[in-house]
């Protein structure tokens, strides 16, 4: 049933919204929950509407919309959510069969993946007697470097999947390579990777012996609980009567199954998506579990206006959607969006008069990016930089992670800056020790934030009181932090990232921009000239990218082989070549 992002729906039914983008589903979705609160008659004092959102930029975008009704909804990521209702209290039940302990456990972090780790694992491996030809011995997987780092690439793509009904870890064997600077690959081969597989458990326990877990951590265990315990799942619908979610496209098969459990009670479940915005593959998302997502007494909801973008950004993206075309709602014409050919840079410098948003599909471009128009030095220089420069590990560690933990609490995740603080020694586990180191910090971050390094280490030593070594005067290290600004480090924070206006296209989720350029290394333009957005998670992903755009979009490419292959795209874009 088609309806409109003001209309109200009965409140007892499960539900699927599907529209495009800019419909308003999120706005739609506040709307709602504020109908629920007003006319529920199931929410007494300690009950609470749970709203699971994919990013952590996207929580706090909700909770301020919904103001003071936000109190008796529980916004959060599906992460968050299950660590505080279900992990925390109760993962201490199953800790000891997964060697988890469960004390240790503060939060829930991006997976790590640590060389000495490895090593351990492969040293204990519970298959260690097979490893002979043609398998790799443990001294070729652990004294070539080449091996050492393929099975380091390989183990970064560590994920749970389901096999029949049992969860299973694996990796992506296509991986298992490194290619050294002269171009060399090596690749760790097919027996090699089964018989590592085959442990894999064994090298999640030694994160999980240390009260280490990831994001994909909380699901797994949560998915243990609430299958083992049905009355952990009673408690679940007792407290959260409703349960949305909104972005249900990038939802994994994991979360999907939990999802389904609760809503086999009296939780009335909703869910939220397009299918044509899945771009979340490598998470195992993908466009067709939003589509068969089915729940009993469920109601099928379509919106089909675009109220963010102008009519001519609206006829690009109708032009690559077969399942329905969006209808204008802002109904402005706006300017025919624009193929501009040439250098990047060339490119962004002469649109970038009004506000323009880049986005890229790669990390590696937006650093390129930054590099040229923010004039910023690349993080990861700037980081070696510091590395060569200061070779005492102790003071250089300090002044980093200070740095890390000082930005990651202006940014709103003041829980998260405390977790960094534990990397420095001598505030290590100290809750009150860190506390007041991070809260005088913050009081005083003007004192050394606005010019060099040097503030901060003098800072630290001066009015926090930590010795840290000495500078020497006229050092190379002095010569360092007395040239480098706090605010060339604080570019390698990922939080600051957000905030730049050149960012990744998946950084860009959920959200919108007056003007955007996106920046492309090739001049394939098959997303425009034989889209797919059924099987190409590729052209899902430029989709999403033109849809952040109200006013202005501009794409471009660095050359064009064959001008006659973009002929059908005249009617939609003007061509711009560039000296
Ligand atoms: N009923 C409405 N009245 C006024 N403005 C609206 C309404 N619904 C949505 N908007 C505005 O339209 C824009 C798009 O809405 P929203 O971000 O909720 O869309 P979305 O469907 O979640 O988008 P996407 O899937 O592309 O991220 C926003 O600027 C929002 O404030």
């Amino acid at each position: 049933m088609k309806i409109k992002s003001d209309d109200l729906i009965p409140i007892e039914n499960n539900f699927k919204v599907c529209a495009g983008p800019g419909a308003g589903k999120t706005y739609w979705l506040i709307n709602h929950i504020k109908n629920i609160l007003c006319n529920s008659k199931r929410l007494q004092k300690n009950r609470k509407i749970a709203c699971i959102t994919y990013t952590n930029v996207a929580v706090k975008t909700i909770n301020e919309r919904l103001g003071s009704y936000s109190k008796q909804v529980e916004v959060s990521t599906i992460h968050s959510f299950l660590y505080f209702n279900l992990l925390k209290p109760y993962v201490y039940s199953i800790a000891n069969e997964y060697g988890l302990n469960f004390r240790e456990i503060d939060g829930h972090q991006d997976m790590k993946v640590e060389g000495g780790k490895i090593r351990k694992w492969i040293k204990d491996h519970p298959r260690k007697n097979y490893f002979k030809s043609p398998i790799l011995s443990e001294k070729q997987l652990l004294n070539l470097q080449p091996n050492r780092k393929a099975i380091n690439n390989w183990i970064k793509t560590l994920r749970y999947k389901f096999n029949e009904k049992e969860l299973i870890l694996f990796c992506d064997n296509s991986k298992a390579v490194y290619k050294a600077d002269d171009g060399e690959e090596t690749r760790i081969n097919k027996d090699t990777l089964d018989l590592l597989s085959s442990g894999l458990f064994e090298y999640k326990k030694l994160y999980w012996q240390e009260g280490i877990i990831d994001h994909e951590d909380v699901l797994f265990f949560s998915y243990q609980l609430l299958k083992r315990y049905p009355f952990m799942l009673k408690i679940l619908n007792a407290k959260y009567p409703y349960f949305f979610i909104d972005e249900f496209q990038d939802t994994n098969p994991i979360q999907v199954k939990i999802i389904n459990m609760i809503a086999q009670e009296e939780t009335v479940v909703g869910v939220i998506g397009d299918s044509a915005q899945s771009i979340y593959g490598f998470q195992g998302a993908n466009c067709e579990q939003f589509e068969s997502f089915e729940l009993m007494n469920m109601n099928n909801y379509e919106i089909h206006g675009n109220r963010r973008s102008t009519n001519r950004i609206i006829d690009v993206l109708n032009s690559m959607r077969r399942d329905f075309k969006q209808k204008y709602i802002r109904n402005k014409e706006g300017e025919k969006p624009v193929i501009v050919i040439g250098d990047k840079i060339k490119a962004i410098n002469k649109y970038n008069n009004e506000k323009l948003v880049t986005l890229s599909r790669k990390n590696i471009t937006v650093n390129k990016i930054r590099k040229d128009i923010e004039s910023t030095i690349f993080e990861n220089d700037f980081l070696e930089r510091f590395k060569e420069a200061d070779s005492d590990k102790e003071r250089r560690y300090t002044i980093m992670d200070t740095i890390f933990a000082i930005e990651t609490a202006k940014n709103g995740n003041f829980r998260e800056a405390l977790k960094i603080l534990d990397r420095i020694s001598f505030l290590e586990k100290n809750k009150k020790n860190k506390f007041h180191y991070l809260k005088s910090l913050l009081d005083d971050y003007d004192k050394y934030s606005n010019d060099f390094l040097i503030d901060l280490y003098t800072y630290i030593n001066d009015v926090l009181n930590v010795k840290l070594t000495t500078l020497r005067k006229n050092s190379k290290i002095r010569y360092f932090y007395e040239n480098s600004k706090y605010k060339e480090f604080v570019i390698c924070v990922n939080s600051i990232n957000e905030k730049s206006d050149n960012k990744t296209i998946h950084q860009s989720k959920g959200d919108e921009f007056d003007n955007i350029m996106i920046i492309k290394e090739d001049d394939n333009l098959d997303f425009l000239t034989n889209p797919d957005l059924i099987n190409n998670e590729e052209h899902r992903i430029y989709y999403v990218a033109m849809s952040r755009a109200k006013e202005k979009l501009f794409i471009n490419i660095p050359y064009l082989n064959n001008p006659k292959s973009l002929k059908n795209l005249e009617d939609l874009f003007e061509f711009i070549y560039l000296e």
